[in-house]
């Protein structure tokens, strides 16, 4: 018998499956509408002062209005994304123990997975496989913040100074086909943890997102690449920027393959929501505090309650 490429599932979620009921979950998924998210032209910073300014007015807003947007002409070519895509698939295509035993990629434990190790019931699970590694600083992030933190009268020195190599990471995703559709989610509503996440999907589709507290699915877009902003940047731009609310619908024919890229800092950098002349939402934490919270609210309550846990007290 041929080994195969994913890790054990039946095996890590065995005892999940014993009380499974259809009936159990159906979230209500497939009559979401499709929006176009914000679609912001990057070359325009090269340009005038004008086209510049309105770029980056651009960015702010949707940053501050959806919390995603999609950007074009990023500098990255269709070429590098296609390769990219294309190792992608090969990895997941190796059998799973010998990737287990790369030197290169760097696989540390439980870096290589079906996406909800911490799920306590079938309703938690997510029709992924995910495969994640510290990874460069991409100038691309650093760009942006640069933008958002200019665009709300501060500088970015912070960011350059605590999102290194090795803080960042690559998170390679592929969603199977789900036999149990929809009863799985491809990846269960979430926000990021980071400061800003760059996002290059495929064609099939399925990242919903939350907009005036509705779900909307969003158009992939071959050319462009989606950015939003996490539980960081919203920290630290005192709620200015949103991290929105989203989830990947699993699809019951198609697989499906996006790269995720989590522009984060290293644990011990101190979270600062505010300035001088304005109250602060957040109390101050470290990242490594946040993720830890975030790790035993999974492990207690089934899921992340993320930054409400840290507004100043209002008593
Ligand atoms: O695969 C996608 O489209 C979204 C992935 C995602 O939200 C994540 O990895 O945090
Ligand atoms: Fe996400």
């Amino acid at each position: 018998m041929e080994e195969s490429p994913d890790p054990p599932f039946e095996k890590t979620y065995e005892n999940l499956f014993t009380n499974f009921s259809a009936k159990n979950f159906r979230p209500e998924i497939s009559a979401v509408e499709k929006c176009e998210l914000p679609l912001i032209d990057l070359n325009e910073l090269n340009l005038g002062d004008y086209e510049s300014r309105s770029c980056k007015e651009q960015i702010a807003q949707a940053s501050r209005d959806w919390g995603f947007f999609q950007v074009i002409n990023h500098g990255i070519s269709r070429e590098i994304l296609e390769r990219m895509r294309a190792e992608q698939m090969k990895l997941f295509e190796k059998p799973f123990g010998e990737k287990t035993n790369y030197k290169d990629l760097n696989f540390s434990a439980g870096s290589y997975r079906w996406g909800t190790p911490s799920a306590t019931c079938l309703k938690q699970l997510s029709c992924l496989i995910m495969e994640q590694f510290a990874t460069i600083v991409s100038e691309l992030s650093q760009k942006l913040v640069d933008i958002l933190a200019e665009e709300m009268g501060s500088t970015s020195d912070f960011f350059k100074e605590t999102c290194l190599p090795d803080t960042c990471y690559l998170r390679l995703n592929r969603y199977p086909s789900c036999p149990i559709y929809p009863q799985m989610f491809g990846i269960m509503p979430h926000t990021d943890s980071d400061f800003i996440t760059i996002l290059h999907q495929d064609h099939i589709g399925g990242l919903q997102l939350v907009k005036d507290g509705k779900w909307f699915a969003v158009k992939p877009n071959h050319d462009a690449l989606i950015i939003n902003i996490g539980d960081l940047l919203q920290a630290w731009s005192n709620n200015l920027y949103k991290s929105v609310e989203h989830r990947v619908v699993a699809n019951p024919l198609n697989e499906r393959f996006s790269t995720a890229y989590f522009f984060c800092p290293s644990y011990d950098t101190v979270i600062q929501s505010g300035s001088s002349n304005e109250p602060c939402v957040y109390r101050s934490f470290s990242f490594g505090e946040y993720r830890k919270q975030v790790q035993e609210d999974v492990k207690i309550f089934g899921h992340k309650i993320g930054l409400p846990r840290f507004l100043v007290s209002t008593h």
